[in-house]
């Protein structure tokens, strides 16, 4: 048989070369957990279970899920906070929440979850649910992959801000895009550096939009979430027979990018015999599929990115040093957040601005504290963060204007007065209230933000600050 055009969507079709589907089950209650991995890998999922919210970030670095099933109410926090994170990286998500708890439905639905299921959970419903998630995710990867090829990567790629480190990064994405599409020329890497968050993606798309070509196929591949075993086949494509799997043949990314532009993200994750592989292709510009003997010529420029220090990297031996050398031709560093002075600000109203509009809000402005907050905060997340947490506070401020313990900072949070440890011979009980006085003070009395902090919903918050005595 033979290899489908590239304009061909299918050929990307995810899940074509791994049948198993990924799921992760964030939950704490172990026993329901326990039925709910049972079920799912009876029907043939692979199933991982995290008991706590950062057990969770760490498995969805680890496995790259297709699919999260998310409590709420877990041990160190809100499912909430996790789900931008998965939602930004194209994870199904399915909340699951407990009956009274209706509220965080909704807002798990607003922030980008695909279903939601009430608790207690009929495990044969919940297994529809998954089935429904995973072939909506099917569709969508397909469709941003068919956009990547269709609108060239250009809607919605927005660079902004005004501060001096800001406009030196356009006018080399400027320069890099004149060198690159030299036309005689082997067009030289384009390496992107930068903390998590600040923009790489951002950058190499807008290079991509400022080269000759731009109407040509942007494809993005992120080497950080494509599982070791997969990247290979993706990067380079197969014949078919190559192996177990390989039913039909396939064209790899690298060819499907064209002479348009191959970016690939996290390349510091790249497993270091893929690394070898990938150097030779820079090299030669020549590229040969899984299980095939013969060479196809590679046109497209290679533009990478990195929150990494490969340098370092290479010194430890987990890098190439001949694949850094060859990558580190034209560099180019992203400024983290808390180096752009007022762009801070610029950015999160422009955020704000987007959620309003697209939930149909309000326009608020940021109270003079909020605005201070976000101007001397640290983001270690830089734009992301930001960008997170902008939106939540938007969506969850109920006031004329978005208040800083909307923003809920880890800072703000640092600000309020210490835990107050209970000394020892003290009941329960009146630990009971020292917690949710303190709980109280750090959320500025927010008795919503306040009941999230300790697990609980808002009413039984009111009920147990009744029983305490406390008022606010
Ligand atoms: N200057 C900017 N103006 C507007 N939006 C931005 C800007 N920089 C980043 N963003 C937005 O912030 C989010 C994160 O950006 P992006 O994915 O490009 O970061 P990154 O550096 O590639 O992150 P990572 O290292 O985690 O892959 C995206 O939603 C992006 O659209």
């Amino acid at each position: 048989m033979q290899a489908q055009a590239p304009g061909q969507e299918q050929k990307f079709k995810p899940g074509r070369v791994s049948p198993k589907v990924r799921v992760l089950l964030v939950e704490d209650e172990v026993i329901f957990a326990r039925a709910v991995a049972k079920r799912l890998q009876q029907a043939g999922y692979d199933c991982e279970h995290a008991a706590t919210l950062e057990d969770g970030r760490e498995l969805v670095r680890q496995m790259a899920p297709d699919l999260v099933l998310l409590d709420m109410r877990l041990p160190d926090g809100n499912g909430l906070d996790l789900l931008p994170e998965l939602v930004s990286k194209g994870i199904a998500v399915i909340s699951m929440t407990a009956y009274g708890e209706v509220t965080d439905a909704v807002y798990a639905m607003k922030l980008g979850a695909t279903d939601y299921l009430k608790k207690p959970v009929d495990l044969e419903e919940l297994l529809l649910a998954v089935e429904k998630a995973q072939t909506a995710t099917q569709l969508k990867h397909h469709l941003d992959y068919s956009r990547q090829r269709n609108m060239h990567a250009s809607e919605g790629v927005e660079l902004l801000g005004d501060s001096p480190a800001v406009s030196s990064v356009r006018a080399q994405i400027e320069r890099f895009a004149q060198l690159v599409s030299l036309s005689d020329a082997i067009p030289p890497t384009v390496l992107i550096q930068g903390e998590t968050g600040t923009g790489k993606d951002v950058a190499a798309r807008l290079l991509h939009l400022s080269c000759a070509n731009s109407d040509r196929p942007f494809v993005h591949v992120d080497c950080a979430s494509l599982p070791a075993e997969l990247i290979e086949s993706e990067l380079f494509g197969h014949e078919k027979g190559a192996f177990t799997s390989a039913q039909a043949s396939r064209y790899g990314l690298i060819e499907a990018a064209e002479d348009g532009t191959l970016f690939l993200d996290e390349i510091g994750e790249l497993p270091l015999p893929l690394q070898a592989k990938l150097l030779n292709v820079l090299e030669r510009r020549r590229v040969r599929r899984l299980g095939s003997t013969k060479e196809h010529p590679v046109q497209a420029r290679f533009v990478a990115a990195t929150n990494r220090d490969l340098h370092q990297m290479v010194l430890e031996g987990r890098f190439r040093s001949d694949l850094f050398y060859r990558l580190n031709v034209l560099t180019m560093h992203m400024p983290p957040l808390r180096e752009r002075g007022d762009d801070i600000l610029l950015l999160a109203k422009h955020f704000a601005t987007q959620t309003e509009r697209r939930y149909g809000l309000q326009p608020r402005p940021f109270s003079i504290e909020a605005s201070h907050m976000i101007r001397d905060y640290q983001w270690p997340g830089n734009v992301r963060e930001l960008k997170h947490q902008v939106s939540r506070a938007v969506l969850l401020s109920r006031e004329s204007q978005i208040m800083s313990h909307d923003l809920a900072l880890p800072g703000s949070l640092q600000a309020a007065p210490p835990m107050v440890t209970p000394e020892p011979g003290v009941t329960l009980e009146s630990a009971e209230k020292v917690l949710i006085e303190n709980a109280l003070r750090q959320s500025n009395n927010n008795v919503s933000e306040a009941a999230r902090q300790l697990g609980i919903t808002r009413m039984a918050m009111r009920y147990r600050m009744e029983r305490h005595g406390l008022k606010l």
